[in-house]
């Protein structure tokens, strides 16, 4: 249904795609929308994407067991991401986008399907997954801003004293911090403390950057200035991240791929191809009829289905 809609959009518009290996093409392709993994993968779209992809989550349920009951968090979901990408988890809250990247964190266990990072299952945390959560206390208020950034280095191993504490100042001057090393976390403010946070992520250098609403706690001028610093450090380190918002206009900003999901418990409804848009387009017509198209798919359709159904 999702994906007869779509398929008749006019031209220059998002268009319909068989399969989510579609979404892998060069970024001059031109927004993309494909519906969910179930639909089978044309011949064209299988030639399009050779490359193994980095992280795979093929069938993901996720569930949340008490004495009393059991909440089923997400419901067979599967996206596969390639090195760079920036994907984002979307959908309303409640729908398992926390849920399932504790699971790609190798925090949670899924109850059905698997997770695999370069080919392998994940079961367990590792250093090639670091996570920058929202809070703003995720950082120990006892260490300066330089030994929180050393400090998980050393811990894991990663590198000596004098090696971990050049990488974490390249990291700290990467986010604009450099003069701000000595000092302890209360000094400073939310956005500053959220950098710290993303420094220290990116400082271990993992294989996936998860990001569960970094900038949510943040005013809106800040939550801006942090979107436009995070794009323009994918620009500098290429890394590959995977990041949760329930805010649209974030989802495209942030995301060249966004994994859209339906209300409790989380499905994959759709991927959208996003990369074309930024925060310089985030005023354009383009970027406002993709967001309305996306809250439709999120939010109406459901509705629709509802009331259909009754
Ligand atoms: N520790 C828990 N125990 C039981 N149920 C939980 C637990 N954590 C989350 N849930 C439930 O699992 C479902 C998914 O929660 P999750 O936090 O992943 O959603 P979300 O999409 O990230 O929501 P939000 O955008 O509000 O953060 C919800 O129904 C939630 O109530």
């Amino acid at each position: 249904m999702l994906g007869a809609r779509l398929a008749t959009q006019a031209a220059g518009e998002p268009i319909l795609n068989s399969g989510v290996s579609a979404l892998h093409r060069a970024p001059d392709f031109g927004p993309l929308v494909a519906p969910g993994r179930d639909a089978a993968p044309s011949r064209h779209t299988e030639a399009v994407t050779a490359v193994s992809p980095l992280l795979q989550v093929d069938g993901v349920s996720l569930e949340y067991r008490t004495h009393e009951r059991v909440v089923r968090a997400t419901h067979r979901v599967s996206f596969d991401m390639h090195e760079a990408d920036r994907f984002v988890l979307l959908g309303p809250s409640g729908c398992g986008k926390s849920t399932l990247l504790k699971a790609v964190g190798g925090f949670i266990a899924p109850v059905e399907g698997e997770i695999r990072l370069g080919g392998q299952r994940v079961t367990a945390p590792g250093p090639d997954r670091i996570v920058v959560f929202q809070e703003f206390d995720q950082l120990s208020p006892w260490k300066t801003v330089k030994q929180n950034v050393v400090f998980p280095l050393k811990a894991s191993g990663t590198l000596g004293r004098k090696e971990a504490e050049e990488r974490a100042l390249h990291y700290l001057a990467k986010v604009g911090l450099s003069k701000f090393a000595d000092v302890h976390p209360h000094q400073l403010s939310g956005g500053m403390k959220q950098r710290v946070a993303i420094a220290r992520a990116l400082a271990m250098q993992p294989r996936v950057l998860l990001m569960d609403e970094p900038f949510a706690a943040l005013d809106a001028l800040t939550r801006r200035k942090m979107q436009e610093e995070l794009l323009q450090l994918w620009d500098e380190v290429r890394f590959t991240l995977l990041f949760v918002t329930h805010s649209i206009e974030e989802a495209l900003i942030v995301g060249n791929r966004i994994a859209l999901l339906s209300p409790h418990p989380g499905r994959m409804r759709a991927e959208i191809n996003s990369h074309d848009f930024n925060l310089a387009s985030s005023g354009s017509a383009e970027f406002q009829s993709t967001a309305q198209r996306i809250h439709h798919m999120l939010f109406e359709e459901e509705q629709e289905s509802v009331v259909h159904h009754e």
